[in-house]
């Protein structure tokens, strides 16, 4: 069990990481905002140029929102370009000058929105994102009575976030006052209980013997049984449990369950438990909004009380969401009453500075009035904080799930708030850090997620200190094989701090990089029998993480063994699964080109074949929808007959071009881009509608490309985006462009390589981070009824020994079409 020297250690581990990560992220946005002109900002996805002021008004805590919008005397459309701008990020709206150089520090300013004037411009946090409309939430002004000062042609930036960053450092902070306490320090009330759950996560003592559960009686009646397992260990571990969803195989689906059971009275639940449910974005948290709030009202009783903290991404599509939050549960309570009246009168005082207000006839108050003004203004917001305060805490204390990001969940509303359990979803995308944030509001911990998805975002991994580990770890391998190296190799490595390398699924990124054997076989299954942490004799050990993408389901699965988590094996998603390949071997005998072994890829490679596609989907296709309607039998075999396309570009010379001046620029590529084009109107002709269609792309400069294809003839029904925004998300046809075509891997520079692993690395240069094989697993995870892949196989299959096989994979069960011939 962890003693304090491994407790200090991996906490001051973690800071030092998280630490470099703020200060990589400060780097690249200064240098970004010092460097790029306006414009090349927003082909990165980082700012929005000439927008205009749709509307400012007040929203919860006294907070100025701020509408930008697209005005058409700008724009031939008033959707946005693709961009990265999400709800919770830090954003700063500014003059949009057409000069090209904008000298601005990215660091956020500890007052946000206390400059006011147009060079300074304003900082906020994102409010809200429609395809057409986004709203930055800036403080009100502490000092002063200068007013937002909004230019009339401005643009919206994304600025790096310090206060995630703080959160998370306080989060640490809490962490090792609670597990490392000093008997000096000053009694802090709100500094969280040591718990049975703290001492299980950070390796104190073993997870508790679970609690039998009798009786339980399933709401959902079509759970399978290993979703019915999930449940059954989640309800039972006193403590935490894991529950491992590959995708589709229905996480939201048993999440939604398990949170019926906890909180209805049954005979197995005798009391109804208080929920905080999380999620690593705001994507995953209104996921099961939407699907709670879809929930029938129970039999007996009231119907799930629920709200929602935060940002809701959707909120602009969805009212039903908007009627969930907070913000206007809040506003629709009685004691809301009296606040909204002082809300009325704020808004209508900063119309009056503004100009619009009645009577203002397009003038603004100037000097003393104005002044005066602003001062009423600053006494309205406290009282309407102060009024609103007291509504916020009785709306809370009535919710008996709350919901939010990890992040939010540190907000000042839910402060004084305690649950039973927290249940975090996407759990393998958030940072162990912020997981804390909400862990300490709580007693018991439920985590899902899917390590072998796309892990947490971090931007300051050191590649060359990633390989040095690695090679220091294999050389210390092959010492190791003697027994007294072997023990001296144990306790060094004790101290170091890792992530199990020898685990290929714990670091699926760059995995294979310097893997010379190219292995066409899929890994081999586990055979271990699951360990179980409860038994005596379980040896828990607390390792500082070596990178920040090591999280806290995976450190727990480490620390603990497989006997921490249950895995979901039945998949409800693709038709190109497992039973599917029953029907390509038929087409394919029917060709005569029959393959002995047809099995679906992701399954086999990322889930050791573990899991089974349930018949409901197992021969769905495109042209059992009720919309698809062929105009010939053979476009209804090819177009909406064929679950798997593959149009291979190899000695098609559509290569890549690399948006700007070095080779680390986003690439695109037009010749691909095209046979997309291509495949959208065949899948159109064929009654397929847009918005069941899903293109993605692994680089910006592609997905901008395709946008400016596809958008006018589409609309914005059609979704095209990266691997990242489509995490969670499924669509009946997805079509992946890869991209990357380029002749490098035969050129001078490579044949001057002598050794293998130089080679192959220069190699796996070329495809970029089309090999990390986590990323595809999602892009390829993501259709229902039809995938098509439009790649090169021959730059592609040297990127990595995964894509090797999957290039294989594609040759052998796809309908392979080549490009060039179309
Ligand atoms: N037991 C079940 N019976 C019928 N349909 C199910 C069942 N479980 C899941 N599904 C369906 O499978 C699909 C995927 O479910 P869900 O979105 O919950 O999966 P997920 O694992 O969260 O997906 P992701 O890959 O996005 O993480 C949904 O359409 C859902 O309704």
């Amino acid at each position: 069990m962890s003693g304090d020297e491994q407790l200090k250690a991996f906490i001051d581990r973690h800071r030092e990481l998280l630490k470099k990560e703020r200060e990589a992220e400060i780097e690249r946005t200064s240098l970004l905002l010092s460097n790029c002109p306006p414009k090349l900002l927003e082909q990165k996805g980082l700012a929005l140029c000439g927008l205009g002021v749709a509307s400012v008004g007040i929203g919860l805590g006294g907070k100025t929102l701020i509408e930008l919008e697209r005005p058409t005397a700008y724009h031939t459309t008033p959707i946005f370009p693709p961009h990265s701008l999400r709800p919770g990020d830090l954003a700063r709206i500014e003059e949009h000058t057409t000069s090209t150089t904008q000298k601005k520090s990215a660091k956020p300013k500890k007052t946000v929105a206390s400059e006011k004037s147009k060079e300074d411009g304003v900082e906020g946090v994102v409010y809200k994102v429609s395809d057409t409309k986004i709203v930055l939430a800036a403080d009100p002004p502490e000092t002063g009575g200068e007013d937002l000062n909004l230019p009339d042609r401005c643009r919206i930036v994304k600025l790096a976030n310090s206060v995630t960053y703080d959160r998370m450092d306080k989060a640490l902070d809490q962490l090792e006052k609670v597990v490392l306490p000093n008997s000096d320090a000053k009694e802090d009330k709100f500094l969280p209980k040591m718990t049975p759950l703290i001492r299980v996560l950070m390796g104190m003592a073993a997870p508790s013997e679970k609690v039998p559960v009798k009786d339980l009686k399933f709401f959902d009646p079509s759970l399978n049984s290993s979703q019915q397992e999930a449940i059954r260990f989640a309800l039972e571990s006193p403590e935490v449990a894991c529950i491992h969803g590959p995708p589709g195989t229905g996480k939201t689906h048993t999440l939604i369950e398990l949170i019926r059971q906890l909180t209805t009275v049954t005979p197995s639940n005798p009391k109804p438990l208080r929920l905080l449910v999380c999620g690593a974005s705001n994507m995953s948290v209104d996921n099961i909004l939407e699907r709670l709030l879809a929930l029938p009202a129970p039999e007996s009783g009231e119907k799930l009380k629920v709200t929602r903290v935060g940002h809701p991404a959707r909120v602009m599509a969805q009212e039903d969401v908007i009627d969930a939050t907070l913000e206007v549960k809040a506003s629709r309570s009685d004691q809301a009453m009296l606040a909204k009246d002082v809300k009325n009168e704020l808004e209508a005082a900063l119309d009056t500075l503004a100009g619009k207000g009645k009577g203002a006839k397009g003038k603004a108050p100037r000097g003393l009035e104005r002044k005066k003004m602003w001062e009423e203004v600053r006494a309205l917001r406290k009282e309407y904080r102060q009024r609103e305060g007291g509504v916020v805490e009785s709306v809370l204390k009535d919710s008996q799930v709350v919901l939010a990001t990890c992040h939010s969940s540190g907000g000042r509303q839910l402060r004084s708030q305690n649950f039973d359990v927290v249940i975090i979803d996407e759990a393998t995308q958030a940072v162990e850090a912020v997981c804390w944030v909400p862990i300490f509001k709580a007693q018991k911990l439920i985590l899902a997620g899917d390590p072998m998805q796309l892990p947490p975002t971090i931007i300051s991994i050191d590649k060359r200190d990633k390989k040095k580990a690695k090679a220091g770890q294999s050389s210390e391998k092959k010492k190791a094989t003697t027994p007294a190296a072997t023990s001296k190799a144990a306790s060094e490595k004790a101290a170091l701090p890792q992530d199990d390398p020898d685990d290929e699924d714990s670091s699926a990124s760059d995995d294979e990089e310097g893997d010379v054997e190219i292995a066409a076989e899929p890994e081999a299954p586990v055979k271990a029998a699951p360990r179980d942490p409860r038994k005596p004799g379980s040896k828990a050990v607390l390792r500082p993480p070596r990178t920040l993408e090591t999280t806290l389901f995976e450190r727990l699965e480490k620390m603990y063994g497989p006997g921490i988590k249950r895995m979901l094996t039945v998949q409800y998603r693709y038709v190109f699964f497992t039973t599917s390949a029953e029907w390509i071997v038929e087409e394919r005998k029917q060709k005569r080109r029959m393959h002995a072994q047809i099995a679906a890829f992701p399954s086999k490679v990322m889930y050791h074949s573990k899991l089974t596609s349930h018949p409901s989907v197992a021969s769905h296709l495109l042209r059992d929808l009720p919309n698809a309607k062929a105009e010939s039998e053979d476009d209804e075999k090819e177009i909406l007959g064929t679950p798997v396309v593959f149009y291979d570009t190899a000695g098609c010379e559509y290569f890549e071009r690399v948006e700007g001046d070095n080779d680390e620029g986003s690439r695109c590529n037009e010749n691909e881009a095209s046979v997309v084009k291509m495949w959208v109107d065949q899948l159109a002709s064929a009654g397929v509608l847009p918005s069941q269609i899903a293109v993605i792309a692994p680089y910006q400069a592609q997905v901008t490309l395709l946008v400016s294809l596809l958008r006018p003839v589409y609309g914005a029904e059609l979704e095209i985006g990266s691997v990242d925004g489509m995490q969670g998300r499924e669509k009946e046809a997805v079509i992946i462009s890869l991209v990357r075509s380029n002749d490098k891997a035969c050129g001078p520079h490579i044949s001057t390589l002598t050794s293998r692993t130089d080679m192959l690395s220069a190699l796996q240069r070329e495809v970029g981070f089309l090999k990390d094989k986590r990323r595809l697993n999602v892009a390829m995870t993501r259709a229902r009824r039809h995938l098509c892949v439009i790649g090169d196989s021959s730059t592609v299959q040297h990127g990595s020994p995964f894509l090797k096989k999957w290039m294989a994979w594609l040759e052998a069960n796809a309908d392979v079409r080549y490009a060039g011939l179309e």
